[in-house]
């Protein structure tokens, strides 16, 4: 996406052709920071400590890992080592053993010389994807809110919620949940975002707050706990989240708290909408509830908040007195009847089995 008329992705090859360049997102709005990562674990670390987030932006980071990898050591031992120190960074987004399967299957196949050059061909080729297929998710979405919007009066303003950041920040570009939005802003319908601030990482309040503001997108930033209240009082005309992994049956797995908004827009009437690029869809889960491990991740980011103090410093200032623990399940799965439609890059279709496999008939 374009910043101060610069266009940017999430993640790209430096000029040496070798160094993987990524935006640490972690110092995002305060600062807007390049890094380098120069080795697989550079890259293990980046998705570890979400220096870079985001299901697909996972699984092009993790790509680019086995490239960087296949660089310093090409052996097998290296191809299953890799796949093995890169997988375990986090255990929820699919996107992440998806794309580390396609290159350990892509790699294993040929010689251990071939395989630099063509694990840089495989994450470039990965990114590329991802781009078109939010754009067609864009498209797709597009038309929905189109929908809404003919249902209101001319010139009235469309208010969707999003939760967490399924931004181009979360892609390579973009974004899932918000590339319908970006295309219709670019079409002139006025729309306007509640962003949900996305307790504890905050990637709404920090990260999707900067994207609307960075493109002109009218916006305001809530806390989580506001989206029922607003759809009760017919603020909310639908609500667009991303999806970590989607089940073969339509469960979808989101930012902790997803779950919430969808029983809350069941209640209320509200179109409840899962921006699903292909790769999340896990074909092998069907019972998301039952089957999808849900990252726990340290209860330090629940007790503590990370942000800019007031001389410009930024650090994590504790919210809890020293004797409360944090629990901090990151992910929870929304089941499928709350769901009212699964935006993809094939088209829109029902949460279902029979939704999805219509879309993508070779899942058959
Ligand atoms: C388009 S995937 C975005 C998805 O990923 C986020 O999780 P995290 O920031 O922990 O990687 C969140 O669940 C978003 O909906």
């Amino acid at each position: 996406m374009k910043i101060d008329g610069t266009h940017y992705r999430s993640i790209w090859l430096g000029d040496d052709q070798k160094t993987v360049k990524i935006i640490e997102q972690r110092l995002l709005p305060h600062e807007l920071k390049v890094v380098d990562l120069k080795s697989r674990e550079d890259a293990a670390i980046a998705i570890k400590d979400m220096w870079v987030r985001g299901a697909p932006l996972i699984g092009a980071t993790a790509a680019y890992g086995m490239a960087l990898a296949m660089a310093d050591d090409p052996s097998d031992a290296n191809l299953e080592k890799s796949w093995e120190i890169l997988h375990e960074t986090r255990p929820t987004a699919i996107n992440l053993r998806w794309a580390l399967n396609r290159a350990k299957a892509h790699l294993g196949a040929m010689a251990p010389e071939e395989r630099a050059a063509a694990a840089y061909k495989l994450a470039a080729e990965i990114c590329d994807e991802d781009v078109e297929i939010n754009r067609s998710i864009g498209e797709n979405g597009l038309k929905l809110i189109e929908e809404i919007a003919a249902k209101k009066a001319p010139g009235e303003t469309i208010n969707i919620l999003t939760h967490c950041n399924a931004g181009w920040l979360a892609t390579v570009d973009w974004g899932t949940a918000t590339s319908p939005i970006y295309h219709a802003v670019e079409k002139g319908l006025k729309v306007h975002v509640w962003v949900d601030e996305t307790r504890p990482r905050n990637q709404g309040a920090q990260l999707t707050s900067w994207e609307m503001a960075s493109h002109g997108v009218p916006h305001t930033l809530i806390v989580d706990n506001a989206g029922g209240h607003l759809m009760q009082h017919g603020q909310v005309d639908m609500v667009i989240v991303g999806t970590d992994r989607t089940t073969a049956q339509g469960d979808v797995c989101n930012k902790i708290g997803t779950y919430l908004k969808a029983l809350a827009a069941k209640d209320n009437n509200v179109p409840f909408y899962v921006a699903l690029p292909s790769p999340t869809i896990d074909w092998t889960v069907n019972d998301g509830v039952k089957e999808i491990p849900i990252e726990e991740r340290d209860g330090r980011e629940v007790t503590h908040v990370y942000g800019k103090l007031e001389n410009g410093e930024r650090d994590w200032v504790q919210i809890s007195p020293d004797a409360t623990p944090g629990g901090n399940p990151a992910f929870d799965v929304t089941p499928s009847r709350l769901i009212t439609g699964l935006i993809t890059e094939r088209g829109v279709c029902d949460a279902s089995s029979e939704g999805l496999k219509k879309l993508f008939p070779e899942q058959e």
